[in-house]
């Protein structure tokens, strides 16, 4: 019957760790990365920290990679993708750090789904 479940194949997580080293690295070194490289400073720029919750950027990211406090891609992904939708919260779409998220968004989006096809 139409209802009856089929087996969930689990994908292999054997690589994720690396990708996430190698998906950090690329975003790093991206030419629009350098909004994101440190924590925003909530001393210089006002209202952030009454606006921004859950502050992340890069250098964070990549300390919490260090520290095995990743469990999945999952929990690593959300972290980047945090980045950017605090990002677009703060910043006017049409400004320079706006417009940065944004490229810096499509890129990952592109370069983790390339990556997770490869075999
Ligand atoms: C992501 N983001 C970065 C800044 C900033 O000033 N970064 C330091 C650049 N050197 C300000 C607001 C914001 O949302």
């Amino acid at each position: 019957p139409v209802f009856v479940k089929r087996a969930k194949t689990a994908r292999d997580n054997n690589r994720d760790l690396g990708l996430c080293r190698v998906l950090l690295a690329e975003l790093e070194r991206h030419q629009d990365a350098w909004p994101f490289l440190t924590p925003v400073s909530q001393k210089s720029v006002p209202g952030y920290r009454k606006v921004i919750k859950k502050p992340m950027d890069f250098s964070t990211i990549r300390e919490k990679l260090v520290n095995s406090q990743y469990q999945n891609l999952e929990t690593f992904i959300i972290d980047v993708n945090l980045v950017y939708d605090n990002c677009e919260k703060f910043n006017e779409d049409n400004s320079e750090i706006g417009r940065a998220g944004h490229n810096m968004r499509k890129f990952f989006e592109k370069r983790w789904t390339e990556l997770l096809k490869q075999t």
